[in-house]
């Protein structure tokens, strides 16, 4: 069976539909990297995935089990399933080390050794070990991401979202967060990732997700994508991501 199965997902804001009749597996390691034109539905998708955002039929199971809507089963599937968001939303007022103890502590009720040995070993492995005890807004917008990977590690995912996570970083800072990424992905660990970084998506996906107008219009590996892409839709997204 599939990590996460996703089945005729519909999701409406108002009158607008914002996803129409998703259906698509993840296997268990793998890597999918969702792209599409802005306002294409990547975003809900993601979010539909740990319930940030409901919609009003179809199903989502991770590890067999359909997500539920509210109440203490929710934040523990929310705990299972990482979340890596554009803002990084690091507790400001808290060091980087508590940022990242604070959910092992609290709902993986680990001592606050274990908990911190685990952390350092996390930043050590994000390259922010020197900053752990200082606070969000002394570090770089590169490294506060890295910090939000490293934190949503700790609670030992079985999956990791991904939403646009380099987005509202300056250009020299985005590699340093991808290569993050693509030493998880190449680690083992289950990834949806939204971006529109497509060197990203060539060099870090299994599989990409094409989605257009609420719709996944295509899935295939980066290079059957990439070069052969077998959509109206997909080539004229290419044909322009390409020419900017
Ligand atoms: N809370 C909301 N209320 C109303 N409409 C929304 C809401 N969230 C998203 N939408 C609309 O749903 C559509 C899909 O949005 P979504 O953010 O999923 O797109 P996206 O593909 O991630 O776009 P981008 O690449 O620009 O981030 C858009 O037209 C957006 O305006």
């Amino acid at each position: 069976m599939a990590l996460v199965e996703i089945s005729g997902v519909n999701k409406h804001f108002g009158d607008f539909q914002a996803l129409k009749d998703i259906t698509m597996s993840i296997d268990q390691g793998e890597v999918i990297v969702v792209i599409g034109p802005s306002g294409s539905g990547k975003s809900t998708l993601c979010r539909a995935i740990n319930r940030l955002e409901t919609f009003e039929s179809g199903s989502i199971t991770i590890d067999g089990k359909e997500l539920p809507e509210e109440g203490k089963a929710l934040a523990k599937l929310r705990a299972d399933v990482g979340m890596v968001f554009q803002s990084f939303n690091l507790f400001a007022h808290k060091t980087i080390l508590e940022n990242v103890t604070l959910g092992p502590i609290k709902v993986r009720k680990q001592s606050k050794a274990v908990a911190e040995k685990r952390a350092m070993e996390l930043l050590e492995r994000v390259g922010v070990e020197h900053q752990a005890s200082k606070y969000p807004a002394q570090l770089s917008g590169g490294q506060q991401q890295r910090v939000a990977i490293a934190r949503s590690l700790a609670m030992d995912p079985k999956v990791m979202l991904f939403d646009e996570p380099t987005s509202a970083l300056d250009p020299e800072m985005i590699n340093e967060v991808l290569d993050v990424m693509t030493g998880l992905a190449r680690s083992g660990m289950t990834m949806v990732v939204v971006t529109h970084e497509m060197g990203f998506a060539r060099k870090a996906a299994d599989r990409v997700i094409f989605m257009a107008d609420g719709e996944l219009v295509e899935q295939a590996t980066p290079e059957d994508f990439f070069t052969n892409p077998q959509s109206a839709r997909a080539k004229d997204f290419l044909s322009k991501i390409l020419t900017n």
